[in-house]
């Protein structure tokens, strides 16, 4: 099953959905899926949390978290003028959601969609990483378990003015794996072709979701998945709300491609690194579509 664009991937597919991932992964880095298990409720009930949240006075959604790259509010006018989001960071991690949830005075029934869709999200997460990992051959994403990540809830607040415009400027993820729920009605998400350069809209299909491959997820690879330049354009005078998991790279262990995928003819491409170290060089050196990996860079085998 292929859009004109991006692919879509049926998650209940019995033929070969592993190797199917690989692909989408490795000519895109982004596509859709379909029948993932997530009910159509948690997906819009987590929507109108995200809305009521976000438009919370400044100074419930700012609170006193520090300013820097796992802050809990990004105002508008920081990344572009239009955008504002809320994130939890490490979301996995016990007491993340419910630490979030009383800063922002969030109601108990709040609480539990934000809870029932961040774990749903997650294990949808695990288990493409799982899926992929199969489809490269190797043993499975183990360590996939237990991986920092951070969940992100986003609005656009357009105006006529804004029309044209660019709501989230063209970057990478920084992390393996995104999921993303796009807003189910009002465009905006375009992705780059790598074969031909050239940008191409992702428009939304209601109760599915979106995945990125993000820069650790290009490296983990040996270069192999693509990681995704995308960006977020203005097409309307409105409100656009999208949702997304980043899943990061191994807790407490160094980003690296596993062995099994590194021979004589596809030499490793980067050298290991610690995620959180990538992630401020990322930000330190504004490299928003991963151009501080360069740094990683192995260096080529000396011919004998
Ligand atoms: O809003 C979207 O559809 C995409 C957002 C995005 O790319 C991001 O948050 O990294
Ligand atoms: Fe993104």
């Amino acid at each position: 099953m292929e859009t004109k664009g991006v692919p879509l991937i049926d998650m209940q597919d019995p033929h070969g959905l592993p190797e199917k991932l690989v692909k989408a992964c490795e000519e895109w880095g982004c596509f859709r899926v379909v029948n993932h298990g997530i009910p159509s409720t948690v997906l819009s009930e987590m929507k109108v949390v995200c809305r009521s949240l976000l438009d919370l006075p400044f100074k419930i959604k700012q609170g006193d978290s520090p300013p820097g790259p796992g802050q809990r509010y990004t105002p508008p006018y920081m990344a572009s003028p239009y955008f504002e989001g809320l994130n939890i960071y490490d979301m996995a991690s016990p007491g993340a959601v419910d630490d979030f949830c009383t800063q922002v005075h969030a109601s108990p029934h709040q609480r539990e969609i934000i809870l029932k869709h961040s774990q749903a999200l997650f294990e949808l997460a695990k288990d493409l990483g799982g899926k992929m990992a199969e489809g490269l051959g190797l043993g499975g994403l183990e360590a996939f378990q237990d991986w920092p990540c951070q969940f992100q809830m986003n609005k656009y607040n357009y105006s006529p003015e804004s029309v044209g415009s660019t709501g989230a400027v063209m970057h990478s993820d920084a992390g393996f794996i995104t999921i993303l729920q796009d807003d189910e009605l009002v465009n905006g998400l375009e992705v780059v072709n790598k074969f031909t350069g050239d940008l191409v809209s992702v428009d939304p299909i209601p109760g599915t979701l979106v995945i990125n491959i993000g820069d650790v997820g290009m490296v983990w690879s040996n270069g192999r998945f693509n990681n995704v330049k995308h960006r977020v354009q203005c097409y309307k005078a409105t409100v656009r709300i999208s949702i997304a998991l980043f899943v990061f790279g191994p807790r407490g262990k160094r980003v690296e491609a596993p062995s099994e995928l590194v021979d004589s003819e596809h030499p490793r491409l980067y050298n290991p690194f610690d995620f959180e170290a990538y992630r401020k060089l990322r930000h330190s050196t504004g490299s928003p579509t991963g151009e501080a990996l360069e740094l990683f860079r192995a260096a080529l085998p000396i011919d004998s």
